[in-house]
């Protein structure tokens, strides 16, 4: 029996919206999500995205629209003909936002700092639209310790440098400390979607998150260099050692502010290369792409999955859904554009 048979439908059932732990948003006659282009006093954003269930952040605008477009496909979310997904957030010029139904797909940049800012905005985003009980996905790549390039790798563990399972952050000039925590569960699910005939390996395991793809990763191409091989090596089979899988440079901050906001929430990443084998991420811009589509498929199959268990998936038409269905979604208004 699968965990999604096991664990029947009560699991998921909607009890509460997203909080934010700050009670001065109240006092704020409006709320602007500046690096979203969005606001609460300028957008009816309970309209547009009361609807959200899902919420996949990525590095790179280009992999959203990408798997926007997948969704799109995987769900029947049909939009006019003629017509493309629209870049919610495209007057930030920031981060790129693309909605699916009842998935929202943005971009968060590279590190800790901009998705740390893209999280704080995607989280108020949630509260004023009153969204229920949402579940956030990070898709992305990293390097792979002990595993082979295009290796999927769902994070149980999101730690620092120094193994550590917490985010610090500095306050008003002082250490804040907050858990990096990953739904447990929800990693077994996602793993219970790995096939059988996917030609690559999916695993659980630690992740080592840096603020730094160069020195803070233990690589020697970088401009700078203070250590040398026996030292990295020495560092990167100590990670091996203490079970860690990947490193990568945003599931620290992910994980601890999902976790202070109560939101369920899994990091998928591809390994882009072995570290305990080099530095330098060389294979072809085709088997890259292709090896970044694996963590967004892991994560449309339980999208789907949940859509379907409820009768949600689209109808053939735009935005409709099934009458089973206890939610609409909305069409957020598309652009009338031809595809490129
Ligand atoms: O989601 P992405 O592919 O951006 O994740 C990793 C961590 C850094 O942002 C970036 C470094 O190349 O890739
Ligand atoms: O080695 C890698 C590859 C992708 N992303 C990282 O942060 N590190």
């Amino acid at each position: 029996m699968s965990f999604f048979q096991q664990e029947e439908s009560d699991e998921y059932e909607d009890v509460s919206t997203v909080m934010v732990r700050n009670s001065h948003l109240d006092l704020m006659d409006q709320d602007i999500l500046y690096h979203l282009a969005l606001g609460s006093g300028s957008h009816d954003l309970r309209a547009m995205f009361g609807d959200v269930k899902f919420v996949c952040m990525g590095g790179t605008p280009k992999r959203m629209e990408q798997f926007a477009y997948k969704l799109m496909e995987e769900i029947s979310y049909k939009i006019p003909t003629g017509t493309k997904l629209q870049d919610i957030s495209r007057y930030s010029y920031r981060y790129s936002m693309y909605k699916v139904g009842p998935v929202l797909c943005i971009s968060h940049g590279m590190g800790m700092p901009s998705v740390g800012i893209l999280l704080h905005e995607i989280i108020k985003l949630m509260f004023h639209a009153k969204v229920v009980d949402p579940v956030f996905f990070r898709i992305g790549t990293s390097g792979g310790i002990g595993l082979e390039g295009g290796t999927v790798i769902i994070s149980d563990e999101a730690v620092d440098g120094f193994l550590q399972p917490h985010l610090e952050l500095q306050i008003l000039g002082k250490l804040v400390r907050r858990s990096s925590i990953l739904d447990k569960k929800l990693q077994w699910e996602l793993k219970s979607l790995a096939e059988p005939d996917d030609p690559y390996p999916t695993m659980i395991g630690k992740t080592v998150c840096t603020s730094d793809f160069y020195e803070g990763q233990g690589r020697m191409d970088g401009a700078f260099c203070d250590f040398t091989e026996e030292e990295k090596m020495e560092y990167l089979e100590k990670l091996k050692a203490n079970g860690v899988r990947n490193i990568e440079m945003e599931s620290l901050a992910f994980a601890a502010l999902t976790h202070h906001a109560g939101i369920k929430a899994a990091v998928v990443c591809v390994t882009l290369l072995d570290r305990l084998k080099g530095d330098q991420i060389h294979y072809p811009k085709e088997v890259l792409d292709e090896w970044q589509q694996r963590p967004q498929a892991l994560v449309c199959r339980y999208i789907k999955k949940y859509l379907s268990k409820r009768g949600m998936i689209l109808n053939n038409h735009c935005g409709s859904i099934n009458v089973k269905s206890p939610r609409r979604f909305k069409l957020v208004q598309q652009e009338s554009e031809s595809y490129d």
